[in-house]
């Protein structure tokens, strides 16, 4: 499969799904306006402007923009919604070997007799901790934190001693000691307590992570939730979605935990009492009809939890991945797979109030440009990026509120600061500049930082 041309992805791949369906573009799209609930059948119309044509029409894939515009204006009215937040990731040390990432380094990178180089990092708790002080003084409320499954990572010293009991750990359950390696991490529940220090709500632990945090055992993923919260844990991120199709995730990350384990693992974190987000990683080796398969996932996970605050439509950046790299892929989404993907997803999740625009992955233009085709919700500031960034995106790290209050009113929508769970608003004047965050322990309306840093990739910050 490595040798295999870059050509379209259903013949390459020989996928059991294909975007074939027995109902037309204008049903779906008249169902859609209505407000019905919408089948994978319809979801598929919608997301290739009918599959009785070739390619996509351009006057139908307005009008299904148009379908999801209102319904965003109807379930959610004008405001576009940002967090102040800190992205803090703890470790690119992983061994799970997924195709479309380039966050990783593979664990021996970082033992102690490694002799080569490598570009990653791992953070102790107090690393962590200093972090989040400092980001605090800036005013974020938020701390997001997604890591690599870092071999000596365990929930806490129980779970280390269950792993050490096996006959040989590396082999059976991914765990080598922390002496192995030039920095310990410590374990999930001492990282927890490090990054929920002065009253931040901390975003973290994926479902990917959560099964490195009960590996080797019989935990269920609401204990080990249930431990996390006790140590500072306030909502999970759903990423490690990705698709969640086996016949897709085989080819992409065939290391990762299946879309069945992915499901319970947030059935769990609900169950815990913690909100979750959702994602979907696209734009890549699947279909149209995996996409909305996945939406479906969604859409029931929802039907039986309630816990899933928003979903965010992560756009695969493929420059420096093996998917790209090995010629599986010849690059990402096209502008109107991304407007679609927002539009359908709105249009297809009737049971999910807020839709995200990522301008990590779109960048400025498109990501305003996908607020108006049904995505309500505009991220946050973030601070620092590894993921996009390393996988060769150049959008920067960073967005003020000042850059955030002038992109939402050009667009002629009232920028409104949210706490992470949506459940604090705050709507800002925008002629009552300088901006900053209020809703933090440490916030008072100060400016964050300035500087813009799209397009450079820059951690530059200087300060206000
Ligand atoms: C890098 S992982 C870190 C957390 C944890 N290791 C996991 O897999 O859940 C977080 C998410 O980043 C996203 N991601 C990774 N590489 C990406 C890429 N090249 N383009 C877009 N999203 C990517 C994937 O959706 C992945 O689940
Ligand atoms: N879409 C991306 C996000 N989204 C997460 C938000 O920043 C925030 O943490 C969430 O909405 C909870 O409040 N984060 C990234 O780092 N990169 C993205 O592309
Ligand atoms: N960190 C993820 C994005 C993400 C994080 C947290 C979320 O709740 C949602 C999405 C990425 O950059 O790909
Ligand atoms: S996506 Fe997560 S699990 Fe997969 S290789 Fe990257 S860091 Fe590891």
């Amino acid at each position: 499969m490595t040798d295999a041309p870059a050509t379209d992805s259903d013949d390459q791949f020989d996928f059991e799904h294909t975007p074939e369906t027995d109902q037309s573009f204008e049903n779906a799209l008249a169902k859609a306006r209505d407000g019905d609930r919408l089948t994978v059948a319809d979801g598929i119309e919608l997301m290739t402007t009918g599959t009785d044509v070739s390619g996509i029409d351009p006057v139908r894939k307005e009008k299904v923009l148009e379908a999801a515009d209102r319904r965003r204006a109807e379930m959610v009215g004008d405001d576009v919604t940002f967090v102040a937040n800190l992205n803090n990731n703890v470790t690119t040390a992983c061994n799970t070997g997924c195709l479309f990432c380039n966050f990783k380094n593979t664990a021996h990178q970082f033992e102690s007799d490694y002799e080569g180089e490598h570009t990653g990092f791992t953070k102790t708790p107090a690393e962590s901790r200093e972090i989040v002080e400092d980001a605090l003084e800036t005013g974020i409320y938020e701390v997001t934190s997604v890591s690599g499954l870092h071999p000596a990572f365990v929930l806490n010293e129980e779970h280390r001693e269950i792993l050490e009991r096996y006959d040989d750990p590396y082999a059976e359950v991914d765990y080598k000691p922390p002496e192995a390696y030039d920095t310990d991490p410590g374990t999930y529940v001492e990282q927890m307590r490090a990054m929920s220090v002065g009253g931040a709500h901390l975003h973290s632990m994926t479902p990917e992570e959560a099964y490195h945090a009960r590996r080797g055992t019989d935990w269920s993923y609401e204990d080990v939730y249930r431990e996390l919260k006790a140590a500072g844990l306030s909502s999970a991120p759903g990423t490690a979605a990705e698709i969640l199709v086996p016949e897709v995730r085989e080819v992409i990350c065939p290391g990762k935990i299946g879309t069945d384990e992915w499901v319970e693992g947030m059935e769990g974190a609900v169950a815990a009492g913690l909100d979750v987000t959702a994602t979907i990683m696209y734009g890549h080796v699947e279909n149209e009809a995996h996409r909305v398969m996945h939406l479906k996932v969604i859409r029931d996970l929802q039907d039986r939890t309630g816990g899933i605050t928003e979903f965010v439509p992560l756009s695969f950046v493929h420059q420096n991945t093996p998917l790209y790299d090995r010629g599986l892929v010849t690059g990402g989404a096209s502008d109107d797979e991304d407007e679609l993907m927002i539009a359908v997803s709105r249009l297809f999740l009737d049971n999910v109030e807020n839709i995200q625009s990522s301008w990590v992955k779109f960048g400025n233009a498109k990501s305003l440009k996908l607020l108006n085709c049904g995505a309500n919700d505009f991220m946050g500031t973030i601070l620092s990026e590894e993921i996009t960034k390393r996988a060769g995106g150049g959008y920067g790290e960073y967005r003020s509120f000042d850059d955030y209050v002038e992109m939402v009113s050009a667009i002629g929508r009232p920028p409104v600061e949210r706490s992470t769970d949506y459940r604090e608003r705050r709507r800002i004047d925008p002629d009552d500049g300088p901006h900053g965050p209020m809703l933090g322990p440490r916030a008072d309306g100060t400016p964050m930082l300035s500087g813009r840093t799209e397009g450079t990739g820059s951690t530059a910050r200087a300060d206000d």
